[in-house]
């Protein structure tokens, strides 16, 4: 009997989920920025902030920034290490790293501090770095977007030295019927009808889905200590609205 080279199904449907996507992150990449400033009136500027200080990234570290998107949060490491440390910044989306690259551009200018980051387009999935690392990682709003989000944890806990953290910035999926009610009004009367504007409706739709798709505060400390992480802590910011876990490896 011939042996089959295709992919066992869920294997190919996790694929093909993952591509989807892909694509969706590469369509929102031109306006990502934008939209995130007015939807969150600024504040997720601020949140990036704290989650940064729960990495415990310091001077002249070597870090990770998973997900990192058109930058935000590689940035912030980036001044945090400085021009001793080394960032090191992994997405998916060829278009939003490409973003992330002509920002690093923009702002290598006035600062050369940003020149210590390097971009890599590679899934959380299969992180191509040696065990043991990074003294510190971040992922800023992806962890919710990964499809199997315990390999991508296992990654994370894999490439982290020993006693370094993971800190994990996102919706915060909340027990409070109050919270997820408030989140759900926003993003239907607010969110989803603005992205029409720039054809982006479906986009953002998903966003909503993939919240309630999510892990709950208690979920997500369960799961990192099932992968080995020895401490996990969630804690709710913005009301409750949003959510940063802290994992330690
Ligand atoms: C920075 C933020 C979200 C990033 C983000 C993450 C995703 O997974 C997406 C998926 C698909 C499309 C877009 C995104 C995406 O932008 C958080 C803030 C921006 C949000 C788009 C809007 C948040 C609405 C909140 C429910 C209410 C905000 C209250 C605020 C204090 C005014
Ligand atoms: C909502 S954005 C967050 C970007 C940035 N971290 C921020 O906070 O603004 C989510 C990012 O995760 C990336 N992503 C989702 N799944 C991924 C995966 N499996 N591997 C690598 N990147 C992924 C997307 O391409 C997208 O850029």
């Amino acid at each position: 009997m011939a042996t089959s080279r295709r992919r066992p199904e869920s294997e190919a449907a996790t694929h093909e989920g993952a591509a989807e996507r892909q694509e969706l992150f590469n369509r929102i990449a031109p306006v990502y920025d934008k939209l995130n400033d007015v939807f969150s009136l600024g504040m997720h500027r601020l949140w990036k902030r704290w989650s940064i200080s729960w990495s415990g990234a310091k001077e002249g570290d070597k870090v990770l920034d998973v997900c990192c998107g058109s930058g935000d949060l590689s940035f912030l490491l980036s001044q945090k290490v400085g021009v001793n440390g080394k960032v090191i910044a992994l997405d998916f989306s060829k278009e939003q790293l490409q973003v992330a690259a002509s920002r690093q551009r923009e702002r290598s200018k006035s600062n050369p501090c940003y020149k210590n980051i390097e971009w890599f387009q590679g899934d959380a999935v299969d992180l191509p770095f040696p065990d043991s690392t990074f003294d510190a990682a971040t992922i800023g709003y992806g962890l919710r977007n990964v499809i199997d989000r315990k390999k991508a944890l296992v990654q994370m806990h894999r490439v982290l030295k020993p006693g370094a953290k993971l800190s994990v910035l996102d919706f915060n999926k909340s027990t409070s019927q109050l919270i997820s009610t408030i989140q759900d009004w926003a993003l239907d009367h607010i969110v989803v009808p603005v992205a029409s504007w720039y054809g982006l409706t479906s986009e953002y739709r998903y966003l909503k889905s993939s919240i309630k798709g999510y892990l709950t505060g208690a979920e997500l400390e369960k799961l990192a200590l099932e992968v080995g992480f020895s401490e996990a802590k969630h804690y709710e910011i913005a009301g409750g609205l949003m959510g940063n876990f802290v994992a330690k490896r």
